[in-house]
């Protein structure tokens, strides 16, 4: 195989020391756990490798004895990064080292890249399996690594948001923000409110038939994020945005009256109505239900755009909105319009369109979410000629997408106020999965490298190769991407 070195991993690992030789993958290997919790990586593992080689590739809990030939998962404190991991490769066996569940399953996705691309194909491959020797130590930047799927403007059912997951686990990312309610669409079932999704759910933009998750679905959703180390960030965005849940419940409006359900893509025309107690009985019961399935620390309630509810009120209904998502035991995020109002000591705020909002929002403690329109919005076009995609921001190219950095994207908001990134694909123009794939792909592997890898290590000259030497894996892994003419594709 190619040297350790000269391998294309991305995200780009910290520290790669090659020793020049290789391990073979052989009927005899076996992939080995020291404890119980470890048993579902070692599977997710061996479910690649199995069709690939055609061998049993057996998983069991570690050898009294450990002998050669064998993949080792183990738990250690000498690796201190709670994502961080150590892959150690020798011609006899290779031992995957963290601190916790999460590292190992990050180990196992480098590893997944040091064989050839072949293997994500699903079938025997033809080539032997050979991994190159050397240690590979490494742990991400930023804890908060993730995408956001816009599920309102137009829904996705299950296995399209489950196809995101598996891309998105790839390359390390840990956090999928849906955005489950809009104008367009509510997405999510509210038992003690049934039209939100009965009525609210069955719409979309351009009219088609909409859709929504039951909480079953949405349950199995978290479950199968979690399995992979991905944490479901929910949004229920308010009091803009909101035409979906007004036109499902005539209480909720201010003059009583549910508007009709909204095809289009305009913004800024709905708003709670902040006056009326009832607005907060129903945010208390949804946060309610949508906290008891939400394992994740985090409940976004969107406050973007609220054009038509006066700033003083935009404030008291903010103001409250936190404490209602803080009492059912979550902690809050938010567009930055949200700094306006008085912040709760855990309330992060995400960076989309004005810096001044997210100084603000340090200025009372908060941390930073940075999602700048103008570098992290997949939902940009490339060019003027995209078929998909909108450009209010700016045309995003491959390059221009990862050549930028976190802490230095905006005067007055350095690392320590930045918990991360989180790339957004809003999907006013984005109807099927392929079309999901043109717009995250290949941009969304260069987002992923920019929340791992330390910027003094990352520069498009030395990534451009690297994602060009990616293309046999994008196709084998059947992704719809963008091939940009910025990247020397091989
Ligand atoms: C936070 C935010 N609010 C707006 C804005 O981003 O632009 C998106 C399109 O790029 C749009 O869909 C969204 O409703």
């Amino acid at each position: 195989p190619k040297n350790l070195a000269e391998q294309q991993v991305i995200p780009k690992p910290i520290n790669v020391k090659a020793t020049g030789s290789s391990f073979e993958i052989n009927s005899n290997t076996s992939i080995q756990y020291q404890s119980d919790e470890l048993q579902p990586i070692a599977t997710y593992l061996a479910e690649i490798l199995r069709p690939a080689t055609g061998f049993e590739i057996p998983v069991k809990i570690m050898d009294s004895k450990p002998s050669s030939d064998h993949i080792f998962l183990t738990l250690t404190d000498s690796v201190s990064s709670v994502e961080g991991y150590q892959l150690e490769t020798k011609e006899n066996g290779i031992v995957i080292k963290a601190n916790k569940p999460a590292g190992l399953f990050y180990g196992v996705q480098t590893l997944r890249q040091l064989l050839p691309a072949s293997i994500e194909k699903g079938t025997k491959v033809s080539d032997t399996l050979l991994v190159a020797t050397g240690i590979i130590t490494d742990s991400p930047s930023y804890g908060y690594r993730g995408a956001m799927l816009d599920v309102s403007r137009h829904f996705f059912g299950v296995d399209d948001v489950k196809r995101v997951i598996d891309l998105l686990s790839i390359y390390k990312m840990n956090r999928l923000h849906l955005h489950l309610s809009d104008d367009q669409g509510w997405r999510i079932e509210i038992k003690s409110w049934p039209n939100l999704t009965t009525h609210g759910g069955s719409s979309e933009v351009g009219g088609g038939e909409g859709g929504f998750y039951t909480q079953e679905q949405y349950k199995d959703i978290v479950k199968y994020a979690q399995d992979r180390f991905i944490t479901i960030v929910p949004e229920i965005d308010m009091p803009g945005h909101t035409n979906a849940a007004l036109a499902s419940y005539p209480e909720l409006n201010c003059n009583g009256k549910a508007p009709e359900l909204y095809h289009g893509t305009k913004v800024g025309f709905s708003t709670f109505c902040i006056d009326k107690e009832i607005t907060y009985k129903f945010i208390d019961d949804v946060f309610g239900e949508l906290a008891a399935m939400t394992p994740g620390e985090y409940i976004h309630i969107g406050g973007d755009e609220s054009h038509v509810t006066p700033i003083k009120d935009y404030i008291r209904f903010i103001n409250r909105a936190q404490k209602i998502v803080e009492k059912h035991g979550k902690k809050v995020v938010g567009w930055d319009e949200i700094a306006h109002a008085t912040l709760l000591p855990n309330t992060v705020v995400q960076y989309w369109s004005k810096g001044e909002n997210a100084i603000k929002g340090i200025e009372q403690g908060a941390k930073v979410l940075m999602s700048p329109a103008t570098k992290a919005y997949l939902d940009m076009q490339y060019d003027s000629i995209t078929p998909i995609g909108l450009h209010w921001a700016a045309y995003i190219e491959v390059d221009e997408a990862y050549n930028w950095d976190l802490a230095t994207f905006e005067e007055g908001i350095s690392k320590e106020n930045i918990i991360g990134i989180d790339a957004p694909l809003w999907t006013e123009t984005v109807e099927t999965m392929d079309d999901i794939e043109y717009l995250v792909f290949p941009r969304v592997m260069g987002l992923a490298e920019i929340g791992w890898t330390p910027a003094s290590q990352r520069s498009w000259d030395e990534y451009k190769v690297r994602l060009g030497k990616h293309k046999d894996r994008l196709d084998a892994l059947d992704i719809n991407y963008y091939p940009s003419t910025r990247v020397p594709w091989e």
